[in-house]
């Protein structure tokens, strides 16, 4: 039995989990409303594995988890996924409804809300659909669905999946919202166990490096060890150490594997020119089709 923690069902994370460990009856879900629960919940050994949206195709980084990742816990990456993200207008027909019925009308949104990632997948359809609407941020989509439930007759909609929809008994006020098609989430499993339940050829290696200071040329050293043993590097993102103002850690992530030959002899490379590096972890990467 596997236990996993993960944000609310009826989440976008909630969807994608499934995907992963579809066909494995032995899983225990563990729901929480902030993705610090879901971290902690593995940390404190309560869950075995956490469910993390680390990426998407519109918003990028999603910053806040990958922060959590690199600052606040010390939980191996073990896979990554991508899931299609497709959000929709969440609330109730008979609040946007006139005296003559059938037509919605809009402007009747007082307020949407919805997690970060999905609202900024949707600007564009909310700017022009409904562009007096204040936006709000909560904690994830399925928690905006709950809302918009628990405060019938306020004019508040949320941008959430099919099935939080479902669930709350709402009515889906427009479908497949996004402003662009082939909208992905990354997602990573992290645990302290390596996840073996399914076999993918593509293995990944993410690190974090810091530079040395006062060393010119540092970052164009480290991406030389990778390019001159012709080592595929898929993303680079810098982001704040917070520990100075203008202090940045490079978080990389590498199309092979750790147990390969070239990458270990590459990161001592780096390490000898005076870099930290930390390893996230070695894992499988899987797309969509290929968990279908
Ligand atoms: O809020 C959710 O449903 C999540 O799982 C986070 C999220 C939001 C939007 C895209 C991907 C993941």
């Amino acid at each position: 039995m596997k236990t996993i923690a993960l944000l609310p069902a009826g989440s976008v994370s909630d969807e994608a989990a499934k995907h992963l460990f579809a066909g494995e009856n032995q899983v225990e879900w563990k729901h929480h409303r902030l993705i610090a629960d879901v971290f902690l919940s593995t940390v404190n050994g309560i869950s075995d594995y956490s469910v993390i949206p680390i990426e998407n195709t519109i918003e990028g980084s999603v910053s806040l988890h990958m922060d959590w990742l690199v600052h606040e816990v010390d939980l191996p990456m073990q896979a990554e996924w991508v899931y299609p993200s497709i959000q929709n207008l969440i609330g109730r027909k008979s609040e946007l409804q006139g005296d003559t019925g059938a037509t919605l009308d809009f402007s009747r949104i007082k307020k949407v809300i919805s997690h970060p990632v999905a609202m900024a997948q949707c600007l564009q359809f909310l700017r022009t659909s409904m562009p007096n609407a204040e936006m709000e941020h909560v904690s994830s989509t399925a928690e905006a669905v709950r809302i918009v439930r628990d405060h019938p007759g306020e004019g508040i909609a949320a941008i959430g999946t099919r099935i939080a929809a479902a669930n709350n008994g709402l009515d889906l006020l427009a479908t497949e919202i996004t402003d662009h098609d082939n909208n992905y989430t990354r997602f990573m499993l992290v645990g302290k166990e390596p996840y073996a339940a399914r076999k993918s050829d593509r293995i990944k290696t993410s690190i974090l490096v810091t530079l040395p200071e006062d060393f010119p040329g540092a970052l164009h050293q480290v991406l030389s060890a990778f390019a001159w043993r012709r080592i595929n590097l898929s993303r680079i993102e810098s982001r704040p150490t917070k520990k100075k103002l203008g202090s940045y850690y490079f978080y990389i992530e590498i199309e092979m594997s750790l147990d390969s030959v070239l990458l270990p002899a590459a990161l001592q490379e780096i390490e000898a020119i005076g870099c930290s590096i930390r390893i996230l972890g070695c894992y499988p990467s899987f797309t969509y089709e290929q968990l279908l």
